[in-house]
């Protein structure tokens, strides 16, 4: 619920009318609201390009969005969405545009923005980057001792290892077509950990490393580059041409690659107009292209561009990003729910929970308006997920009789295993892909009706008996294909842009995680042993009792 709804008197009118039907609707349940009209799936759900969305199991009536859309409406979301389209610096604080459609436009589509052409820019780079991925693809980069490169490992965080991470996984299906060779790997964690653990697995000989940065500041991904150089200066020795043949690199400070010693042919570039959790369609996706080849990233674009289209153009109650953002509108600021589950049902999509709590919480987390104000309402909410079969055996306990409120994305590929060759050879993986499916429905039955989806729920003792009235959206792919993934992006990212112009606020932004890194400057000091100035009892005891070991 809105910070003191008290006060309603004070708000707009559209916020009082959509208050009051908020009201009305708090005591229905959906047992209810689903056995007085028969036709609530049809008239609730939506579809674009490969994708459906289903918002039928939302606490709403049809009417609902109707006092959404003018709350929408209030907010000048029209002139919001065109901002955003125009390139206008919609990124207040840092002063820049949030231009990542722009890297999805078509071929010789028109994009002038300061006098620039943005999209034969975009073309250009993606191009350059084809060349490498080609090369390297078909088997001809070769390492410092002339050996084939067969192992790329992507040394990233946030934004410049989610979305590639997220993305190749859940393409591998598209990467087996393809037949490449090529093993993809990904390094982010700043306590090396992950990178030793694949510098054991892989031959320093065929090995190619990308460092992906788009500021090439963040300590994380250049220390893990710093290790990784150690490392093949220690297997092949200090050999001319080692860093050309072994790293690449994509950032937006080109100065800085060149200084750490990146060759200028291995720099690919991106742009200061690109935000990091939104980047994943630029030369940062360069392992997602390395993994599935350049034709599947170009589906992937057009796959985007698709849902780009559709929420500039399509009337707002058909439109799939303007409908899940305003329903998340209203299950924050109306029903008071600030948790939100991402439930993919498909293995392959294990790392979109990851990639959308970047996504979602680091754009929407925010409690001071655009113009400096503290906000009176509740933002994002508490976003995370796991593959919802897994999870089933997991927190689903909370989400069915737990005492918090949680709404729920159910995510599902319709088909799979159509090809020939695995319905020939594995039939019972088709099996398992309905398995998955029946459970994907059932959950979110039975969360929406509770009791009521039960024969005989009276009879059962309290610990058996199931309240419902769980809200939850469920989206459709057709396929899990590069273009329904990235139509499913493009959906969030818009669905995250419509909810940042309801609660004005900036989603291209991130101060809050500044400061924590520059205290660790002054933390790493102190744990090697300089003198530091006071901090507080905690720290100061950990740190003494980490050194005495
Ligand atoms: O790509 P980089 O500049 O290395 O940034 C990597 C990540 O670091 C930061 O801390 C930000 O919170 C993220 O938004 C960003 O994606």
């Amino acid at each position: 619920m809105i910070v003191d709804m008290q006060d309603r008197a004070g708000m707009s009118q559209s916020w009082q009318a959509l208050l009051a039907h908020g009201d009305a609707m708090c005591g229905k349940h959906l047992a209810d609201i689903f056995a007085a009209d028969s036709r609530r799936f049809k008239r609730l759900t939506r579809e674009c390009g490969p994708l459906v969305l289903d918002i039928s199991k939302q606490r709403i009536e049809e009417q609902t969005l109707g006092y959404l859309m003018d709350v929408a409406r209030e907010q000048r979301l029209d002139s919001w969405i065109a901002r955003l389209f125009g390139g206008e610096r919609v990124n207040d604080s840092e002063g820049r545009a949030a231009m990542h459609w722009a890297l999805r436009l078509p071929v010789g589509a028109e994009c002038d923005v300061d006098g620039v052409d943005v999209a034969a820019q975009v073309h250009a780079e993606l191009d350059r980057m084809e060349a490498i991925v080609n090369q390297i693809r078909a088997g001809q980069w070769r390492g410092a001792t002339g050996e084939v490169v067969t192992d790329v490992i992507n040394i990233g965080v946030g934004g410049s290892d989610l979305g590639p991470l997220m993305m190749t996984e859940a393409l591998t299906d598209s990467r087996k077509q393809t037949a490449s060779p090529l093993r993809v790997h990904f390094a982010s964690t700043m306590d090396g950990s992950q990178l030793s653990q694949l510098l054991r697995r892989v031959s320093a000989h065929s090995t190619l490393f990308v460092i992906s940065s788009k500021s090439f500041s963040t300590i994380d991904t250049l220390s893990n580059a710093e290790t990784a150089r150690h490392w093949l200066q220690r297997e092949l020795g200090n050999r001319e041409g080692l860093l050309d043949c072994h790293f690449v690199a994509v950032s937006s400070a080109v100065a800085k690659m060149t200084e750490w010693g990146v060759a200028e042919q291995n720099q690919m570039k991106l742009w200061d107009w690109v935000g990091g959790r939104y980047s994943l369609w630029s030369t940062i996706g360069l392992p997602i292209a390395l993994s599935i080849g350049m034709d599947g990233f170009r589906e992937l674009l057009a796959g985007a561009h698709e849902m780009d289209e559709h929420f500039k153009s399509a009337p707002w109650l058909e439109n799939l990003p303007v409908l899940m953002g305003m329903v998340g509108v209203w299950n924050t600021n109306v029903l008071g729910i600030n948790a939100h589950a991402i439930l993919p049902y498909d293995g392959r999509m294990k790392e979109l929970p990851n990639y959308l709590e970047q996504l979602e919480m680091e754009s929407n987390g925010k409690s001071v308006t655009r113009s400096g104000e503290k906000v009176q309402w509740a933002t994002c909410p508490i976003v995370w997920g796991n593959v919802g079969p897994n999870a089933q055996h997991a927190f689903y306990q909370l989400l069915h009789q737990g005492t918090e409120a949680v709404t729920c994305d159910f995510i599902m590929p319709a088909r799979r295993y159509l090809e020939k060759r695995h319905n020939a050879a594995a039939p019972e993986l088709v099996a398992q892909h309905e398995l998955a499916l029946a459970n994907c429905l059932a959950q979110s039955r039975l969360l929406a009706l509770g009791d009521a989806a039960l024969v005989d729920a009276e009879s059962m003792p309290a610990e058996k008996r199931y309240r419902g009235n769980q809200p939850s959206s469920t989206l459709l792919l057709d396929e899990l294909t590069p273009r329904s993934m990235g139509a499913l992006i493009a959906l969030y990212e818009h669905k995250v842009f419509v909810q940042s112009v309801i609660w004005d606020i900036n989603p291209f932004d991130q101060w809050g995680v500044e400061m924590g890194k520059k205290i660790a400057v002054d933390t790493l000091a102190r744990l090697r042993g300089a003198e530091c100035g006071a901090t507080d009892g905690s720290t100061a005891g950990l740190v003494e009792r980490i050194l005495r070991g």
